[in-house]
């Protein structure tokens, strides 16, 4: 029931609204961003993003401090389907090699880099995978007012994959119908947000398992408000 999960993730907002158009005009004004899809949400990619040297620089820090991945939900029994099995670390946003991407991303949507949570670097080994979620905060559940005070709602996701892999590992998004496989470099990011500003349930989106090689991303998230103080 779409109608019942839109009111328990939290409902419209004109400051989200806002965020999310003031970052489509930028997307589309810029000419090597490409929609991604058009209607069910607000989705974008970039070809090369990233240069092979600053993915191999990520991938040997993601290599360096990855542990098994957490999941931000309250039920318990995700864990045991293995629901996020990936292996993960926070990249350091003050590390020079980590710093200007960071920025770099914040400036290509034009959101403040700020607004931006710790980049999250990310290893799918075979077999790994992160199941169908929502990267936005189910306003009903018990994170929410620790979330609301640290930022509020998460509106824009910017991923970038690191490395091709052989085979599996797209990010597939089943209710908008958008399957990305893996690109070096590659930049995706989308509005978890709709036009009003609601969490957009057609975001729902999923880390396929790998079947041959690893994947390498990092992820962020950006807030409607101030992330870092
Ligand atoms: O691994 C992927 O393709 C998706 C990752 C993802 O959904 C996330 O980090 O929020
Ligand atoms: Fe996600």
């Amino acid at each position: 029931m779409l109608g019942t999960k839109k009111i328990t993730a939290g409902g419209p907002s004109k400051d989200r609204a806002r965020i999310g158009q003031t970052v489509a005009a930028r997307l589309d004004a810029n000419p090597r961003m490409q929609p991604a899809l058009v209607g069910a949400a607000q989705a974008y990619y970039h070809l090369d993003f990233l240069n092979p040297t600053q993915c191999d620089t990520l991938i040997r820090i993601i290599d360096g401090n990855r542990r098994p991945s957490t999941l931000l939900s309250d039920r318990p029994e995700r864990e045991d389907y293995g629901f996020r099995t990936s292996e993960s670390c926070d990249m350091d946003r003050w590390s020079p090699d980590v710093q200007p991407i960071d920025d770099s991303i914040a400036d290509l949507l034009g959101l403040p880099a700020v607004s931006g949570e710790t980049m999250q670097g990310q290893r799918y080994a075979p077999g790994q995978q992160f199941r169908a979620h929502h990267d936005f905060f189910h306003e009903n559940q018990k994170y929410w007012p620790e979330m609301r005070r640290s930022g509020g709602q998460r509106t824009w996701t910017a991923m970038i994959y690191l490395n091709d892999v052989e085979e599996g590992g797209a990010t597939w998004f089943p209710e908008a119908g958008l399957r990305v496989a893996p690109r070096r470099g590659l930049l995706l990011a989308w509005n978890n947000m709709s036009a009003d500003g609601s969490p957009n349930t057609l975001t729902l989106h999923e880390g396929m398992p790998v079947v041959q090689g690893v994947k390498y991303i990092i992820t962020k998230w950006f807030r409607e408000g101030t992330w870092l103080r």
